[in-house]
């Protein structure tokens, strides 16, 4: 039956003109064990990226490979993003690769199902990402001036990293369930206790067990479904405020609970009383937000530190700006600014990387045959991965200094195609809170720029990626500040 089907999908595929891309040289054609370990390798010294960009680098922007028995068409081709990431593309999705490998954790949800399920999902999430929920910055500048008075006001080295992460485990409690989880104040509520470990320990799980395919039977269960439990127990105890709100004021007016609409979690409740559900979205938009708006920030201050002319150049548009207040619309005028952020996220993609999963049998328009251009086909089951990194500095598309982080580039008209640039992915599920992430981080740096008139680095590695779901420099961000006054 097998050769049976083979053959079948071969007919198909060569009918609809289609031919094989470029075949990765493998020392195991069979089940691919090399390329699995030799990037497990390559992710283990933070080269998984290096590594990526290599491949494309010697196989050109489509190639084939057999990763522990699934076949797997890596592409950085804007052509075949287009139709994988297109929204009327039902052909692929992420389900079968996901859930049931991180169900027992975040259940059912944006992160890890397709069609009609992940509409509903989105839909819950959507409103509490409005404008009018994500525009305030008071408790941003209350928590920022935290971070501030932990820096050394005489020069000395400092690596603020550890601690952009601390604002926004804080930030993202208050934005997600209303509560701070006490990170900078030192004082995290009782229920806290063990739960980033716990999380941590269940989203790497989750990472793993995808990871190792049909091999996950090899990871061990026991630790992770206790991790699983321990981060549920901390998010019913918001869960279950939310839902005590939700019957508290059930009656009301109209029937709605009043919206506590700044708060991810009560918007949601207004929407649904099943707790499951509540819990499954609350623990994937944690997944979402961890590290990346902080990672962006970080990564930001790499920039600025080590290139002082991109530093007085923002700091002199920063200056410029005065007593005005720092709303998303004054912030929305800082040109260089939102140059500064949109060349970082070319360069440093917090989600570097995405893979989908063909759910039919398809075809991609592009990378086949010896010129790498003839249609490639994909039968069910196929998965696509692709780099936004290697795409971000593919010269072909951003030329010779691609590698250089160049703010200007950005001036003057030039817009690259919704699939040659996608730091928030693109189609159905780009990310709710791309404006919420650049607004904060433009803020942030802008606040940073008035307190502060010179950031030097205090390292003299480069950037190294550490990739989990998300990418941040390996090496923290060591950096040495001299106060404005
Ligand atoms: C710099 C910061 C961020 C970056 C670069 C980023 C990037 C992304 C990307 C690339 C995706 C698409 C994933 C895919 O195609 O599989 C995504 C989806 C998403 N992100 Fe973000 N993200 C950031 C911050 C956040 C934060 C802070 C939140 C929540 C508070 C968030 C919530 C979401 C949600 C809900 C989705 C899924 C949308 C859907 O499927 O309906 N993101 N993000």
């Amino acid at each position: 039956y097998r050769v049976y089907l083979t053959q079948a999908l071969q007919l198909k595929a060569r009918r609809a003109g289609c031919q094989p891309a470029t075949r990765y040289k493998h020392k195991d054609p069979i089940f691919g064990l090399d390329i699995f370990l030799k990037m497990g390798n390559a992710m283990a010294k933070n080269q998984s990226l290096v590594e990526h960009r290599r491949r494309y680098d010697t196989y050109g922007h489509t190639y084939e490979a057999i990763s522990l028995g699934s076949r797997v068409i890596f592409s950085i081709h804007p052509e075949n993003l287009k139709v994988v990431w297109s929204k009327n593309n039902t052909d692929w999705g992420i389900q079968p690769l996901r859930l049931h490998n991180m169900a027992p954790f975040c259940g059912t949800g944006f992160i890890t199902v397709d069609g009609p399920e992940w509409k509903q999902s989105h839909a819950l999430l959507k409103p509490a990402f409005h404008k009018s929920n994500i525009s305030d910055f008071t408790s941003l500048e209350e928590n920022l001036r935290i971070v501030f008075d932990q820096i050394p006001k005489d020069g000395s080295k400092f690596d603020l990293q550890p601690w952009i992460f601390k604002l926004y485990l804080d930030m993202n409690g208050l934005f997600l369930f209303g509560e701070s989880i006490g990170m900078l104040s030192g004082a995290p509520p009782v229920h806290t206790e063990g739960f980033l470990d716990a999380f941590q320990a269940g989203f790497n799980g989750c990472g793993l067990r995808i990871a190792l395919g049909p091999l996950n039977f090899l990871m061990p269960k026991g630790s992770w479904l206790r991790a699983c439990k321990k981060t549920h127990k901390f998010a019913d105890v918001y869960v279950d405020r939310a839902l005590e709100y939700r019957e508290k004021h059930h009656l009301t007016q109209d029937g709605q609970a009043p919206p506590k609409q700044y708060t991810l979690l009560y918007n949601m409740a207004q929407q649904t009383g099943n707790k499951s559900v509540l819990r499954d979205q609350i623990v994937q938009a944690m997944m979402a937000s961890t590290e990346t708006t902080g990672s962006l920030i970080s990564n930001i201050v790499h920039v600025l530190a080590n290139n002082p002319p991109v530093f007085a150049a923002l700091r002199a548009e920063v200056l410029a700006v005065g007593e005005e207040a720092l709303d998303f619309n004054r912030l929305g005028r800082m040109e260089y600014l939102q140059n500064v952020i949109t060349e970082t996220l070319r360069l440093y993609p917090v989600f570097p990387q995405n893979i989908r999963v063909a759910l039919k049998d398809t075809i991609l328009p592009t990378g086949g045959g010896l010129g790498g251009t003839a249609p490639v086909f994909a039968p069910a089951g196929t998965l696509f991965d692709t780099s936004f990194a290697a795409l971000h500095r593919d010269k072909n598309i951003w030329g010779p200094d691609a590698d250089e982080f160049r703010a200007s580039r950005w001036n003057g008209g030039f817009k690259p195609t919704r699939f040659e640039y996608m730091p928030f992915g693109a189609g159905l599920r780009q990310c709710l809170a791309q404006e919420k992430a650049t607004m904060e981080a433009s803020y942030i740096i802008t606040r940073m720029l008035q307190e502060f008139k010179d950031i030097k680095s205090e390292d003299d590695r480069p950037y190294q990626a550490q990739v989990a779901l998300t990418a941040k420099n390996a090496n923290g961000c060591l950096v040495s500040l001299t106060p404005a006054t």
